[in-house]
């Protein structure tokens, strides 16, 4: 195997000059073969609330200029491990819901047939229906860890079935899920009635709250969500609203007391010896953004997201 390409050096280019891809990376077009690939896709005509997550995209990659290619915390270089690229973003109709949900798919079909592991950034939460289909069509029903503020399971607004609240809701129906598997974390805030969380239920998710992390700590919760998703094939879902506002101002349905970002990143950690095979980091909006906190935190969950892919990638190669 050659060398991967890694990321322009920092010690050479200012890490502030040239376009940005994320983390500096090399374009999917620069590479012969890729393993990982990071791919945006900026769209928000999803969204029930304040619009601008569709520039979410190139504002994690322009916060993503910091980070390095040694990962302390996983001990793991992932940029070393595997070929990890910048696929560009996916571009989808604003217009028509229906036919946006089919470009992303189609789109994320076409890449896991160069990169056998996506991350994308986001975007509205709609667009994990079509990211899931696409991996469904690979792996069949996958466990889903669902990171969000919210349920993202409620069934329809102003009647329409695909909008950012009812991605998971259209996945279960369909059976892209694993149900006996899938959980979400860090959930919290007013619901519209206590249906939605027993249609939740009933749907088969199961929930580690974000008031029982404060309660019971990150370890326990990290048990819990553990013991749920087992060890099958893993899809990550992260919209950045599961951090508290103060750590992640720039989204678009914010909800007071939520994780901190310290306490995000250890819970991905904890996830290295799983088969992550596909995740998203969604609902950045840089317009309510700050200082580029939301863009930092986001940036550093997709680098530990690839961390944990690229060092499976370097085990199963080892392994031979
Ligand atoms: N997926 C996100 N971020 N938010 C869903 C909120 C749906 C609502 O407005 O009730
Ligand atoms: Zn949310
Ligand atoms: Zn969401």
């Amino acid at each position: 195997m050659t060398e991967p390409i890694g990321p322009i050096d920092a010690s050479r280019v200012p890490r502030y000059a040239g376009i940005a891809t994320f983390a500096r990376l090399p374009r999917i077009e620069e590479v012969e073969r890729a393993d990982i690939a990071v791919v945006g896709v900026p769209f928000d005509s999803g969204v029930s609330f304040r619009p601008g997550a569709r520039f979410g995209p190139s504002h994690v990659r322009e916060a993503s200029r910091l980070l390095r290619p040694y990962n302390p915390a996983q001990d793991v270089s992932p940029f070393a491990e595997a070929q990890v690229v910048d696929a560009g973003d996916i571009a989808v109709n604003p217009f028509d819901l229906q036919e946006a949900v089919q470009d992303v798919e189609r789109a994320a079909r076409d890449l896991s047939g160069r990169a056998q592991r996506i991350v994308t950034i986001g975007g509205d939460h709609t667009i994990a229906l079509p990211l899931l289909r696409a991996v469904h069509a690979l792996h069949g029903p996958v466990a889903v860890l669902h990171f969000d503020a919210h349920l993202d399971t409620w069934d329809t607004y102003f009647g329409a079935p695909i909008t950012h609240g009812t991605p998971f809701r259209r996945a279960s129906e369909e059976g892209l899920i694993d149900l006996t598997a899938s959980c979400h974390v860090g959930t919290r805030g007013p619901l519209y009635a206590k249906q939605d969380l027993e249609d939740d239920e009933r749907l088969g998710f199961s929930i580690v709250t974000s008031e029982f992390v404060e309660e019971h700590g990150v370890e326990a919760a990290i048990e819990r969500m553990r013991a749920r998703i087992g060890d099958r094939p893993l899809y990550i879902s992260i919209d950045i609203d599961v951090l508290d506002p103060a750590h992640a101002p720039g989204t678009g349905t914010p909800e007071a007391g939520g994780l901190t970002s310290r306490e995000l990143l250890r819970m991905v950690r904890s996830l290295a010896d799983r088969d992550v095979v596909g995740a998203d980091v969604v609902e950045v909006a840089p317009a309510y953004d700050h200082a580029q906190l939301t863009a930092v935190a986001a940036s550093h969950v997709v680098y530990e997201l690839v961390t944990l892919m690229a060092a499976r990638i370097g085990r199963e190669r080892a392994a031979g």
